[in-house]
C-alpha cells in the first residue's frame, strides 16, 4: 500500500476512520488500523502530550491518511455534536474504529454505547491488546523509555524508538581527548533515561551503527548533553537533521576521576556495541 498523506488524500473517499490520540503509534494502534480497510483514514486527537511520534512524526508508522484535530477545540462538544462533525469533515463516513477504553466529548462522558447509539454507521470495537499479559499503552511506552528500559519499550511499540533532532556545536573535547562525537539538541521527543545506549543514528537516510550518550558529561562540564558516537567513522555534522534509533541500554551515566577512565569505559562501551552489531 502506498503512503497516503492527508494533504493528498480527497477527503470525500474516506468511509473508515480510526479515533485516539496515537502517540507512539504502537502494536495495539496498529491493530486498530488494521479494520481501516481500503478507504480508511486516522483521526488523531492531539492532546499537547505526544512525546512518543510528537507533531506529524505519526506519519511514518503508518500508509494511512492522518488528520489532526486539537483536544482542547473538540473537548467540550456533546456526542451528537461530535459525531456530527465527524460526518461533516468524512462526508462518506460508514465505519468507526475504536479501542475498547474509547471515550470523548464533554467531560468524555461519552463512549462506545453511546457512540453507538448516535452514531448511524458501524463502529468496530478493539478488545485490549496485550503483550505478555501486559496493557499496551503509550502511558506504560512512556514509562519503559523513562527507566532505560528499551527492549521492553521497542517490543510494545513494535519497532525501535526513534527520535528525531538537529546537529549543534559540543565543547570540542571528544574528538581531542575522547572520541568524535555528533551533539544534538532534541525537541519534543522524550528522552531516554540518562545513560548510555547502543544506537543507529540515521544522517541523510543513511543509517549508521552508533553508541549514544545522555547526561550531564559529570566528568567534563556537567552539563547537560546527548552526543552520538557513529562506530568506525570520523564524521563531523553541525545544523543538520538528525534521528537516532535505540536498541538496548550500556549502562548509567557515571563521573570519572579523570579523562583517561572515562576514555576507557567510552571504549569499552563501544566495543560492547561492536559486539551487537557485527
Ligand atoms: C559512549 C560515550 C559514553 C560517555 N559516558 C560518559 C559518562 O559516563 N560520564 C560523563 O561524564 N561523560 C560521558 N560521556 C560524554 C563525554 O564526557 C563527552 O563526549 C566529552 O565531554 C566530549 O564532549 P564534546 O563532544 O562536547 O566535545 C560519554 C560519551 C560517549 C560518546
Ligand atoms: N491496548 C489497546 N488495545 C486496544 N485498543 C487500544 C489499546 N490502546 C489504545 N487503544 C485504542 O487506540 C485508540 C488510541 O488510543 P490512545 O491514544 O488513548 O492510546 P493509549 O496507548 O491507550 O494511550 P494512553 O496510554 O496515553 O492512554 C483508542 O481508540 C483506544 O481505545
Amino acid at each position: 500500500m502506498m503512503k497516503s498523506s492527508s494533504t493528498l488524500v480527497n477527503k470525500n473517499t474516506i468511509d473508515t476512520i480510526a479515533i485516539g490520540g496515537f502517540d507512539g503509534m504502537h502494536i495495539a494502534h496498529q491493530e486498530l488500523f488494521k479494520n481501516l480497510g481500503k478507504n480508511g483514514a486516522i483521526v488523531c486527537i492531539e492532546t499537547g502530550y505526544a512525546n512518543l511520534t510528537p507533531k506529524s512524526y505519526r506519519q511514518e508508522y503508518t500508509n494511512y491518511p492522518i488528520y489532526y484535530y486539537i483536544l482542547e477545540n473538540i473537548k467540550k462538544l456533546e456526542g451528537i455534536e461530535f459525531v456530527k462533525l465527524l460526518k461533516e469533515e468524512f462526508t462518506s463516513l460508514k465505519k468507526i474504529v475504536i479501542g475498547f477504553d474509547f471515550c470523548f466529548g464533554k467531560n468524555r462522558k461519552y463512549c462506545i454505547d453511546e457512540l453507538k447509539k448516535i452514531f448511524d454507521g458501524e463502529v468496530v470495537v478493539i478488545s485490549e491488546i496485550k503483550f505478555d499479559n501486559y496493557p499496551i499503552h503509550s502511558r506504560h511506552i512512556r514509562e519503559f523509555i523513562k527507566d532505560g528500559n528499551i527492549q521492553k519499550a521497542n517490543k510494545f511499540l513494535g519497532k525501535e524508538y526513534k527520535i528525531y533532532g538537529v546537529a549543534i556545536k559540543g565543547q570540542g573535547l571528544g574528538k581531542s581527548d575522547f572520541v568524535p562525537t555528533i551533539n544534538l539538541r532534541i525537541d519534543d521527543f522524550l528522552l531516554p533515561k540518562d545513560g548510555v545506549y547502543i544506537t543507529k543514528t540515521y544522517i541523510d537516510n543513511i543509517e549508521y551503527n552508533s553508541v549514544t550518550f545522555i547526561g550531564n558529561r559529570k566528568t567534563t562540564d556537567n552539563s547537560f548533553a546527548i552526543e552520538t558516537h557513529i562506530l568506525n567513522k570520523d564524521i563531523h555534522f553541525e545544523n543538520i537533521n538528525i534521528s537516532i534509533k535505540f536498541i538496548e541500554k550500556i549502562r548509567d551515566n557515571k563521573k570519572f576521576n579523570d579523562f583517561i577512565e572515562l576514555k576507557n569505559q567510552i571504549l569499552e562501551d563501544i566495543n560492547y556495541a561492536k559486539k551487537y552489531f557485527y
